[in-house]
C-alpha cells in the first residue's frame, strides 16, 4: 500500500511513561498512518473523517463520548492486554464500533509473576537482598525462616487463560491446587493439573496457603475480597493479586496484614497505580508490590502490538476480528 493510502490510526502519543513504545514505531508505520492525539486536537477538521481505529496502548487515548462523537469512521478500538475494564463496551459498541484486545499473548508472562511473587512472598526475598546488601554483615538465618511452596496448598480465584497457567506451573512445584470460577473445568483440564474445584469460594479461602487472583474486574468480582474474606484466610497464609487492584477491598487488606489475620501481600496491582508514597502497604514488611509488570517483557509487549495490528487490520477489511471483545 501506498503511504498515502495507509489507514489512519489514532494512538495518544509515543514513547515516554505511558505511549507507544519507539521500537514498534516503525513497524506500525508500515501498515498504518498514526495521528498522535496532539496531532488530531490541533487538525481535527481534516482528521476526524479519516480517522477509522484507535490503537489503545494501556488504556490510552481515554475513549469517552466526545471522542466517539468526533470520529464519525471510527470501526474499531484495539486495546493492548486482557483486561477491558477501562472500556465502557455498550457506549463504544452504540457507535457500531469494535473492540479487541491481546488475552492469549499475555497469560504467560502474567502466570510466571504470580509464581514469581508467590516465591518471593514467601521466601522473603526482597527482605532478604536488603539485608545482604546492608552494611551489618552478620546474618542471622534463623531470623530470615520463610515458608515453602512446594507442597502447599494454592487457591487459584480465576481459571482463565492465565489461572490455567499458573496451576501448570504449581503442578511442578507439587503444590495441592484448589480453585474458583463461574465455570467449572472440564475434567481432563482439572486431571491435567491436578485441580480440585471448589464451587464456594469460602472453601477455597480456607483451605489455601497461597491465594492467588487472576480474574477480571467486573462488577461481580468489584471488592471481592474484603474483610469477611479475608478473615476466612489462614493467619499464615499470603495473598497474592495479579489482576485488578480492585478485585481486593485495600482498606481491608491493610487492616488484615496489621492485625495478622493473614500473613503477607504480593501485589503486582493496587489502587490507585502508583500509591501514595505514605500509603501504609508501602510500609509493610510481609507486603511485596510491583508496578503491574504482569505482561511487561520485551517478547510479549511486541506480540500484543502485533495481535492489536491484525485485529485492527481485519476489523477495517470487516474480516472476523481475532480477540475481539463481545458485549
Ligand atoms: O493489566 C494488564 C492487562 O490487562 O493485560
Amino acid at each position: 500500500m501506498e503511504g498515502q493510502d495507509l489507514p489512519y490510526v489514532l494512538i495518544d502519543h509515543i514513547g515516554g511513561k505511558h505511549g507507544v513504545y519507539e521500537d514498534h514505531v516503525e513497524f506500525l508505520e508500515k501498515h498504518f498512518h498514526l495521528i498522535t492525539m496532539t496531532e488530531y486536537l490541533e487538525n481535527k477538521k481534516f482528521l476526524s473523517n479519516k480517522i477509522r481505529a484507535i490503537y489503545m496502548w494501556y488504556h490510552r487515548p481515554v475513549i469517552n463520548e466526545e471522542l466517539l462523537q468526533s470520529l464519525p469512521n471510527l470501526k474499531i478500538v484495539a486495546s493492548s492486554g486482557v483486561g477491558i475494564d477501562h472500556l465502557d463496551l455498550k457506549l463504544i459498541s452504540s457507535y457500531g464500533v469494535k473492540v479487541s484486545n491481546t488475552p492469549f499473548v499475555v497469560s504467560t508472562d502474567t502466570a510466571d509473576l504470580g509464581m514469581a511473587l508467590m516465591l518471593a512472598s514467601s521466601r522473603r526475598l526482597v527482605e532478604g537482598y536488603q539485608i545482604a546488601v546492608s552494611p551489618d554483615t552478620e546474618y542471622f538465618p534463623a531470623d530470615w525462616l520463610g515458608a515453602e511452596v512446594s507442597g502447599a496448598t494454592l487457591g487459584i480465584v480465576g481459571m482463565g487463560t492465565i489461572g490455567y497457567k499458573v496451576a501448570e506451573r504449581a503442578k511442578a512445584f507439587e503444590m495441592k491446587i484448589l480453585y474458583h470460577n463461574r465455570n467449572r473445568r472440564n475434567k481432563e483440564e482439572e486431571s491435567a493439573v491436578g485441580a480440585i474445584y471448589c464451587k464456594k469460594i469460602d472453601d477455597l479461602l480456607q483451605q489455601s496457603d497461597f491465594v492467588l487472583l487472576s480474574v477480571n474486574l467486573t462488577p461481580q468480582t468489584h471488592k471481592l475480597i474484603g474483610k469477611r474474606e479475608l478473615e476466612l484466610m489462614k493467619p499464615t497464609a499470603t495473598l497474592i493479586n495479579t489482576s485488578r487492584g480492585l478485585v481486593v477491598d485495600q482498606d481491608a487488606l491493610v487492616e488484615a496484614l496489621q492485625n495478622k489475620v493473614i500473613k503477607a501481600a504480593a501485589l503486582d496491582v493496587t489502587y490507585p497505580e502508583p500509591l501514595p508514597r505514605d500509603h501504609p502497604l508501602l510500609k509493610m514488611k510481609n507486603v511485596i508490590i510491583t508496578p503491574h509488570i504482569g505482561s511487561a517483557t520485551k517478547k510479549t509487549r511486541r506480540l500484543m502490538m502485533e495481535n492489536m495490528m491484525e485485529s485492527i487490520q481485519a476489523g477495517l477489511a470487516g474480516l472476523p476480528i481475532p480477540n475481539e471483545v463481545l458485549l
